[in-house]
């Protein structure tokens, strides 16, 4: 009898304690819960959400390779980080390497004379970092200032030469000065071409975009009739290189100027470049190994452009079909460059054959 009221009161007693120990499990669990949600450690929970990549990760392509790949998007093509790189950790390696620098030599021309493929060209020596759209800062955005213009220049490293290229400094009245004013030992390199076959190259690209455009002969002349040619049309203007040039030797000496052949640069890429490296003080890197001939294209392509490892054309922008233009024509703009064309040649010591 004393045995199972014994019996009776240990388990009461073990009741007790079991239902004081859960109650006691429980306010632990609970406290857990409050300290950590309070504390916003809690995954279960939602959290506002900052995405790096949309501000500093995203990678816009630029217009060079629009040129390069013949592929044109109105708006910029975004490439996402692959998945495994940590946005904030890419922004600092990235900002490690090197620093921007202003352009040590510059393409400043001509319009249509083969300056994307030069550039392209160039892109592939490894000492060579160069902008791959146009900066326009000598012409339109100079007001901009010059660190902005610093800023759009890639990260070099000690012994890389930083260049840009943007055809119209070569006839901008105030580009020399301009240049000058950031650099006087700046290298600049002219790339010309007949200026008969580059204002009917120019012709081209405004009537792919105008359509409606008035044919070249009428735009060319001012009167028919007489022959008189309209200098005030752009495309005829350019071409005028010995007078573009004056401007230019008014603030840099010879010397500081290549003249790069637009005609020699499709004929013989490798040799052209040959002379475009010792220039800029270069070892010869590009040479014929880069290059083949797209009977397609008919023109020089790369075996291997920068940042790609197949073979690649410029796009079709660059190599179009031109108009049939009559020969009387031609051949009367022919006569007007004649002595334009030979103080060109006396200026640079060059005679470049387009007579
Ligand atoms: N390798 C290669 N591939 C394609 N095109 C080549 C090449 N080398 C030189 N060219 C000639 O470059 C001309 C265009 O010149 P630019 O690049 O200076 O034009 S632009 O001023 O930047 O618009 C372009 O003029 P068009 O033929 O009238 O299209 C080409 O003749």
């Amino acid at each position: 009898m004393g045995c199972s009221k014994w019996r009776a009161a240990l388990n009461f007693g073990l009741l007790k304690v079991q239902s004081r120990l859960s109650f006691f499990l429980t306010m632990i669990l609970v406290f857990t819960y409050l300290f950590y949600s309070l504390n916003g450690y809690s995954d279960s929970l939602p959290r506002p959400v900052f995405d790096h990549r949309s501000q500093n990760g995203l990678v816009l392509q630029d217009a060079h390779s629009v040129e390069l790949f013949g592929a044109y998007s109105a708006s910029p093509v975004r490439e996402q980080l692959p998945k495994s790189a940590s946005p904030s950790s890419n922004i600092s390696i990235a900002n490690s390497f090197g620093s921007k620098k202003f352009p040590q030599a510059i393409i400043i021309g001509v319009k249509k004379g083969g300056t994307r493929a030069l550039l392209e060209f160039l892109r592939i020596h490894p000492d060579v970092r160069a902008v791959g759209a146009e900066p326009h800062f000598f012409d339109r955005f100079y007001d901009k200032g010059l660190e902005w213009y610093r800023n759009l220049m890639p990260r070099t490293l000690e012994g890389q030469i930083t260049m840009e290229k943007t055809p119209s400094y070569f006839i901008t009245k105030e580009a020399p000065r301009r240049v000058l004013s950031m650099s006087r030992h700046t290298k600049l390199i002219v790339v010309v071409r007949d200026p008969v076959t580059r204002a009917v190259s120019d012709y081209t690209q405004t009537l792919s975009k105008s359509p409606g455009l008035p044919s070249f002969q009428n735009l060319a002349f001012r009167n028919v009739s007489t022959g008189l040619i309209d200098t005030s049309w752009s495309a005829v203007r350019i071409g005028l290189y010995a007078k573009h040039l004056e401007n230019w030797l008014r603030y840099f000496p010879l010397s500081h100027f290549l003249f790069v052949s637009g005609e020699r640069l499709v004929t013989d890429p490798a040799g052209e470049m040959g002379r475009v490296q010792d220039f800029l003080g270069l070892k010869r890197v590009v040479s014929d190994k880069h290059f083949y001939f797209n009977q397609t294209k008919g023109f020089p392509c790369l075996k291997k452009p920068e940042g790609s490892s197949r073979p690649r054309c410029l796009g079709k922008s660059k190599g179009r079909p031109h108009p049939q233009i009559p020969s009387e024509v031609l051949l009367r703009l022919r006569d007007f460059y004649r002595p334009f064309n030979l103080k060109f040649y006396q200026m640079t010591g060059h005679n470049f054959g387009w007579n």
